[in-house]
């Protein structure tokens, strides 16, 4: 049994393998329009996307890999790109793709919908199953392969997309998926400047931080990446610290899998309250402070 993995970032091709690795005797990474990571595969194939041309025009390649490795199962990071190529895959198989898969057990995949309402539980009918999988799902560690790269040149389709201008987005450090401890500040910080108090607790406890959808979409005070959340990134971090956040569900389905979760907020009646570990209620003016001075 053979499985396909498609990631664009270091982290999902790691982590993705590894699992890819407990479903299949074989594990084959393809890399759209980027160098792939190996030593976590058996075979990693690269996709060299030419410039003016889009990765979500990989399709064709994409399938055509597919069709030549005959996988049974295909993990797809769920990247707005990766994504194009996961559904691309499942309409040439015939199939739907599972997105957002949390969990893998017993041959189901766990999915979420409803914006985190609700869980169902799928298992594929035969042929090939296509999923789309986040952080936390799979054991990054464990990932084990060879060296060896191959590469398949993109075949560009009849109504390919053209690149007509790029525009580069300010660097972001943020890597949320990679985080033991995330930091999440929500609506409760009334000024950006506020921001800096839930920076020095992130930098005492060795955190990255995050945020609410609010902050990154509504004042665009955090980068589009650090938003937690069922539109946002989903995580599985070690500590999560959730800080004027309320503990709406659809924040809280992307770090309802972390190890500890702690709550700062000044409404005791906040959901997030009933989903943390330990909560501390107060102002986050003086409970920030007062941690980073304690810690
Ligand atoms: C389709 C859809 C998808 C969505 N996807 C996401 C998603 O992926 N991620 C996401 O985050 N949201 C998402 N949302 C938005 C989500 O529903 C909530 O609106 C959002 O998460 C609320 O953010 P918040 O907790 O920061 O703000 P609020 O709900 O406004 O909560 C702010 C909290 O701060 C507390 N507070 C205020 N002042 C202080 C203070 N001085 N000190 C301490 N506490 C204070 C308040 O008591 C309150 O509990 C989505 C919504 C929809 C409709």
């Amino acid at each position: 049994m053979k499985a396909l993995v498609i990631a664009e970032t270091p982290l999902a091709a790691r982590a993705l393998c590894a699992g890819a690795r407990t479903m299949a005797d074989e594990v084959v990474l393809v890399a759209p329009g980027v160098e792939p990571t190996v030593g976590v595969a058996d075979k990693a194939v690269h996709i060299d996307v030419p410039a003016g041309s889009a990765i979500d025009d990989a399709y064709a390649t994409v399938n055509a890999i597919a069709d030549a490795e005959a996988p049974s199962v295909a993990l797809v990071e769920p990247t707005r790109r990766c994504k194009v190529l996961a559904g691309r895959l499942a309409a040439h198989a015939g199939t739907a793709a599972v997105t957002d898969v949390i969990e893998f057990a017993d041959g189901l995949a766990t999915t979420m919908y409803f914006g985190g309402v609700g869980q169902r539980k799928s298992r594929p009918t035969g042929g090939l199953a296509v999923y789309t999988v986040g952080a936390g799902v799979f054991d990054e560690s464990a990932a084990t392969g060879t060296d060896v790269v191959e590469e398949a040149a993109f075949e560009a389709p009849e109504r390919a997309l053209r690149v007509t201008g790029e525009k580069d987005l300010p660097a972001s450090d943020v890597d949320l998926p990679a985080a033991d401890v995330v930091v999440a500040g929500g609506r409760g910080f009334a000024e950006e400047a506020d921001l800096g108090l839930m920076r020095d607790l992130a930098a005492k406890i060795g955190g990255e931080c995050g945020c609410s959808r609010p902050l990154a979409e509504g004042v665009d005070w955090m980068p589009k990446e650090a938003y937690i959340g069922v539109s946002g990134v989903m995580l599985a971090p070690k500590v999560y610290v959730g800080i004027g956040v309320s503990g709406q569900m659809q924040h809280m389905v992307g770090v309802n899998r972390a190890g500890t979760m702690f709550a700062v907020n000044k409404d005791k009646n906040a959901p997030i309250f009933k989903q943390c570990d330990y909560g501390i209620v107060g102002d986050l003016k003086t409970v920030l402070p007062a941690l980073c001075a304690a810690l």
